[in-house]
């Protein structure tokens, strides 16, 4: 295994190879995942030209990206004022999931599309031409690769059932980010079409962070980097999440032509904690401008994903069942509206105190997947205090 940095560089070529060399590619993504829960991926086979894609998008009017902000009730579109455990993000970003119909070809209002985190917001054509086909081609080439990682990572016919699922209903998107410089007012970055945001007038204040510490929340990320920013930090093996030191962090150094893989919170709980959701942070840059464009392959809101029984065997079961839909719905609740504690894998710990599997429980009993979440109907089950049985009417 080669490495850029510290941070793992697996050749998915040895797919290719003999039985040899896939139980080697097996056994190279499941250290890596059990370590940095990180690595880069050569050889991972998209060409799609998602970066020029992105600076088109991101080059637009700030009033034409304003018509397509995603909103309470809409978890997909564009954004600029995301809060990462309460900061806010330097960044401006867009939100494409999979459409709810599993059909790009209908419209992106059509009914059918109606999911839990709403619909999708994309430009006009005339706005931004080739745009909706290149990130559909993206997409789709993601999902593929994620589905093929997935079985490298999950050997076993309980696994199988998921992915199999997963290949017709699943509910990933495609988020693209765009940093700005932190310091607009430097020279060298005088490129004005680029600075029609709301961060272009004023320099970062002092630990101003691209996006604050957090775990990705799903199965897997697919990250396209940007090869001349080197500003993604992961926090090096241990799990706390008081990070403070700088020597904690470790730069993940984009290799040319790669791709870089993390596994996420529904990962972890799957793999009954052999996988890690790696915590990682995005720092600023004063003067280059970053693109970059995770994608989050997630299962389908109605799924449990419970610790496999393969992966209980060597240690105990540590996780209670979490649904995904659930856990989609409080994170993104947890970005607009105050809920308490933001949702962690340790709140369905079995030992957790936690009384989230209690309130999921109850939400599963009344939640519609195929409407958008609407915070304020569940807010009652939602809130951090469950209400005392005997006060409700
Ligand atoms: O921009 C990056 O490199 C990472 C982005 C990220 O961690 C996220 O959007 O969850
Ligand atoms: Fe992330």
């Amino acid at each position: 295994m080669s490495h850029g940095g510290d941070i793992p560089v697996i050749d998915l070529a040895l797919s290719e190879g003999g039985a040899e060399d896939q139980a080697e590619l097996r056994r190279q993504v499941c250290e890596a995942c059990s370590t940095w829960g990180f690595f880069q991926l050569l050889n991972h086979g998209i060409e799609v030209d998602l970066m020029s894609a992105m600076s088109d998008f991101f080059a637009l009017s700030h009033e034409t990206k304003k018509d397509l902000k995603r909103n309470a009730r809409c978890a997909r579109g564009y954004f600029d004022d995301e809060l990462t455990k309460r900061r806010r993000d330097w960044k401006e970003a867009l939100d494409v999931g999979y459409p709810g119909s599993g059909q790009w070809s209908l419209p992106d209002a059509d009914h059918s599309n109606g999911c839990l985190d709403g619909l999708n917001q994309l430009p006009a054509e005339e706005d931004c031409p080739g745009f909706r086909d290149t990130i559909v081609c993206y997409f789709e080439a993601c999902s593929k690769l994620s589905d093929k990682l997935a079985r490298l990572m999950f050997d076993d016919a309980e696994a199988d059932q998921l992915l199999e699922r997963m290949r017709h209903r699943h509910t990933s998107y495609l988020r693209m980010n765009y940093y700005p410089p932190a310091n607009p007012g430097v020279d060298g970055n005088a490129d004005s079409s680029l600075h029609n945001n709301t961060f272009s007038k004023t320099p970062a204040k002092e630990g101003t962070l691209g996006i604050s510490p957090h775990r990705d929340a799903g199965l897997i990320t697919i990250l396209l980097q940007d090869e001349n920013t080197h500003s993604l930090q992961v926090a090096r093996y241990e799990d706390s999440d008081n990070v403070g030191d700088s020597k904690d962090w470790v730069t993940v150094h984009p290799v040319p032509g790669s791709l870089t893989i993390n596994t996420g919170d529904m990962a972890a709980i799957l793999s009954n904690g052999l996988f890690r959701a790696p915590l990682h942070r995005v720092l600023t840059d004063s003067r280059r401008t970053r693109y970059s464009a995770p994608f989050f392959y997630n299962p389908g809101y109605n799924e449990l994903i419970a610790p496999l029984t393969s992966c209980c065997q060597r240690h105990a079961r540590r996780y209670q069942a979490c649904c995904w839909g659930y856990f989609r719905a409080l994170r993104f609740a947890g970005d607009l509206t105050d809920l308490g504690v933001e949702i962690q894998t340790s709140h369905f710990k079995v030992d957790s105190e936690s009384d989230h599997p209690a309130k999921q429980k109850r939400f599963l009993e009344v939640v519609n997947f195929d409407e958008p979440f609407d915070v304020e109907k569940y807010r009652s089950i939602l809130e951090d205090k469950m209400p005392d049985d005997n006060a409700r009417s």
